[in-house]
């Protein structure tokens, strides 16, 4: 039996104190924590509908997301189901997939933590790896991340690996409908970030479809957020002070509030007053590095001021892994040589590595990255001293 404050049987080997249970032993033993997780997610899930409610059929291109709106139909069914399921006990087992889970997955729900801090920037170009800093507010979310173009083989390292995994997600007789609202909606996402690069495009010179020979193989994440209200302002926080690290981000946010952005000339913080009917758009450092930054990626953070829970939908995407994203290469005046490493493949690894997802090549204590052979089903690409993706507190 477990100590402390945990009454859940465990395999009765080790120490068995709530902190080291580990997951899968206590749901194996008892169902409960499938249970609770059923709870937490259907929860989520309920509120992600409520944020579809209030997406917009028109978004700030213009561009009319009629997916979205479908996609929202289908969840509030899809939310419904769930709800059922987790009153009948009849949960689903494995799709909640902890950071560091033995299976090596990318996506999934992702909880808060009980010591986790959000990483950030000093800079606006993480692209360079070094920039990275620990914040020493602790984030106080939690989120279901999932593969955002489930269609896509990124062709590359392990990152484009990871970033090529399934997402870890109900099936579908547990949650009908679910995994198709999840991929209507992010196929319409990904159609708008198109659209609005091609306008990107043209403003840097190019023709519309520029951005297309980047995209055929891109990698993005799907993210449903969920933010607990703040109780120590000193202490907590609901994202740290961060940019987004890939292209851009198409992020749908509930009424509550709590987006701030930095204004860089004054340093103040600015509310992103959310806009019925309208997405945020961030630009990603990839596209201030491509455009030497012309284009400034957005320092942004959430403080959710208000007593509410708050919910938020981002869209990040990222680029083919083999793009190469020299510092100012894609202005079409004085093209930059592409240096080794410079592919975003390298840029998303260098990142990992400085925020400590990814530990330095031949740190002392630094796990071997496992063969295939030994990645499991779940890591069906083998990933290796990943903890898995959220693009924390980054993204
Ligand atoms: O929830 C939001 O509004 C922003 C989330 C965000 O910036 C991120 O996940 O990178
Ligand atoms: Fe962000």
């Amino acid at each position: 039996m477990c100590r402390a404050r945990c009454r859940r049987r465990c395999s009765g080997r080790g120490p068995t104190t709530r902190w080291t249970c580990r997951t899968s032993e206590v749901a194996e033993a008892t169902g409960v924590d499938r249970f609770l997780r059923l709870r937490r997610m259907s929860r989520l899930i309920r509120s992600f509908v409520r944020t579809f409610r209030q997406l917009v059929p028109t978004s700030a291109a213009g561009h009319r997301a009629r997916g979205a709106d479908r996609a929202a139909g289908t969840l509030r069914g899809a939310a419904a189901a769930l709800l059922r399921a987790a009153l009948q006990r009849q949960g689903p087992s494995a799709w909640r997939c902890p950071r560091r889970a033995p299976c090596g997955a990318t996506s999934g729900w992702v909880a808060r933590t009980s010591t986790g801090c959000s990483t950030r920037t000093s800079g606006v170009d993480k692209a360079d790896g070094q920039k990275v800093q620990k914040q020493s507010r602790k984030d106080k979310k939690e989120s279901l991340d999932t593969n955002g173009v489930p269609w896509s083989i990124p062709s590359g390292g392990s990152v484009a690996r990871m970033f090529g995994q399934p997402s870890v997600l109900p099936e579908e007789d547990e949650l009908p409908g679910f995994r198709a609202a999840l991929e209507e909606y992010a196929a319409e996402m990904f159609r708008l970030s198109k659209k609005l690069l091609s306008i990107m495009a043209r403003v840097l010179g190019h023709p519309a479809d520029f951005f297309d020979q980047y995209l055929t193989a891109p990698v993005a994440t799907h993210r449903l957020l969920h933010y607990w209200p703040l109780e120590d302002f000193q202490t907590e926080i609901g994202v740290g002070e961060h940019t987004d690290y890939g292209l851009l981000t198409v992020l749908a946010q509930d009424t509550v509030g709590g987006l701030q952005v930095l204004n860089a000339k004054d340093g103040r913080w600015v509310h992103c007053v959310p806009i019925p009917n309208a997405f945020v758009v961030n630009l990603g450092d990839m596209l201030a590095r491509w455009t030497n930054h012309k284009f400034k990626s957005t320092i942004h953070r959430v403080v959710t001021i208000s007593r509410k829970e708050r919910y938020s939908v981002p869209f990040f995407l990222e680029p083919n892994m083999d793009a190469q994203i020299a510092l100012g290469g894609i202005l079409p005046a004085g093209e930059a040589p592409a240096a080794p490493g410079d592919t975003a493949e390298d840029i998303l690894e260098r990142f990992y590595r400085a925020s400590g997802q990814l530990k330095p090549r031949g740190a002392a204590g630094a796990p071997a990255p496992p063969r295939e052979s030994e990645a499991g089903a779940g890591a069906a690409h083998g990933q290796p001293s990943f903890e898995p993706p959220p693009r924390v507190s980054s993204q």
